[in-house]
């Protein structure tokens, strides 16, 4: 094999999509190969890619909106513009030409991978969720390696033209830094004691107002359990409409930690005792890495309802609860997560049924199934 083989990789939009390919190019540098990102400068793998130290070509993309069929022309043009941009900057330049191109389902995997696929470069592609996503559809008859995190994904892929053999399960790529979270680093971010019960509130990447909402409404009930601690990442966009709801007295910000952004995911997930979040895919390995009890609120308007499939994945081993996002307002939602929050018992068997769940090896797996594209 190459001596430093060159792996191209197109990761956007959300977190979701972004850190599981950090995790794999993680492994990647860490066994000797270069990787290079393609993405959208002023989409979060603009911040992300840059800060774990990797390269990112950026690839300028107009996506289409189905609620405005007119925008599918000026996305087609700008796909095929970016295709022949890409195409050009590997066959002028030897060294940015990679040995194989993989996306990870972002729509802005296309131009990359159709620009591989014009020069002969072996395509990969890692589905994160139970039901795969247009893009990696769209590719997946031409890519010499389709990667999934659930098995649930494979017959859906097949029906999308894959070849059954290019398919293997290699489970969702979670970082490093997650999986070495520190318990005790978080807990004094999260200014917790010793005995204190810490719950960590996400909404996915971009946060849920639905959720954000939810647990404001709940803030006194919440800060009135003594030694409950809570860390609630809004999302950027709601963070101001969050803060206003939660209106928080300075005393109440010393057990209530509110933020735009969880920048140290791993060291907070080590921390929590209890979860509340959305069920995306890479949330859920993140989740399952930790082995921490969750309560789970799948995001209603997902694809074919996608997230309440990944869901399942731990509540049907007992270590996640799930509630419809439409429950979230009621009683018995209130009661379901204080109940948590008030017996440790039904935490620890929880947290035991989610021990085994999650994949610490994907990213090594993904690793080695990419590297045997290298020719
Ligand atoms: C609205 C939407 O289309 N969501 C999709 C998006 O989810 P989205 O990217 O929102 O959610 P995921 O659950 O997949 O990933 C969230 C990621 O963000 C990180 N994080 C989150 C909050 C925070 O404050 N700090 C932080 O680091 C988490 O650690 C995790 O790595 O892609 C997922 C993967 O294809 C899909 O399942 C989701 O349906």
């Amino acid at each position: 094999m190459i001596d430093r083989p060159a792996i191209a990789i197109a990761a956007g939009g959300t977190a979701g999509h972004v850190n599981p390919a950090l995790a794999l190019a993680e492994e990647l540098r860490r066994r000797g190969a270069t990787v290079r990102f393609f993405g959208e400068r002023r989409r979060l793998e603009g911040r992300l890619v840059p800060q774990a130290g990797f390269d990112l070509f950026p690839i300028h993309m107009s996506g289409f909106d189905r609620q405005r069929p007119w925008t599918l022309a000026s996305a087609l043009a700008r796909l095929r513009r970016e295709r022949r941009r890409i195409c050009k900057a590997f066959r002028d330049d030897p060294m940015m030409r990679p040995d194989v191109a993989m996306g990870f389902g972002a729509y802005v995997e296309l131009p990359l991978l159709r620009a591989a696929l014009d020069l002969g470069i072996p395509v990969a592609l890692h589905e994160q969720n139970s039901i795969p996503g247009l893009a990696n559809k769209r590719l997946a008859s031409r890519a010499g390696l389709i990667a999934v995190s659930l098995p649930s994904a494979q017959s859906a892929l097949e029906r999308a033209g894959a070849n059954s053999s290019a398919i293997r399960l290699t489970g969702n790529p979670v970082r490093a830094s997650v999986l070495s979270g520190d318990r005790s680093r978080g807990r004094a971010a999260a200014g917790a004691q010793a005995d204190d019960t810490v719950l960590l509130v996400f909404g996915g990447s971009l946060g849920a107002h639905h959720l954000n909402e939810a647990i404001a409404r709940l803030k006194g009930t919440l800060l009135g359990i003594e030694g409950v601690r809570i860390v609630h990442a809004t999302g950027a966009a709601d963070y101001e409409a969050t803060s206003a709801l939660l209106d928080l007295s300075e005393d109440e910000r010393q057990r209530y930690r509110v933020t735009s952004y969880i920048d140290d995911m791993g060291d907070m997930l080590a921390a929590a005792d209890v979860v509340l979040s959305r069920a995306g895919a890479s949330s859920i390995a993140e989740i399952a890495a930790a082995a921490v009890p969750s309560i789970l609120v799948p995001y209603p308007l997902a694809t074919r309802d996608h997230q309440t499939t990944n869901a399942r994945y731990l509540v049907d081993a007992g270590a996640a609860i799930m509630c419809a996002d439409d429950e979230i307002d009621s009683e018995g939602f209130a009661s379901r997560l204080i109940g948590l929050l008030g017996d440790s018992d039904l935490r620890r068997r929880m947290h035991l049924r989610g021990l085994g769940l999650g994949q610490a090896d994907a990213a090594g797996r993904l690793a080695d199934a990419v590297l045997a594209l290298v020719v």
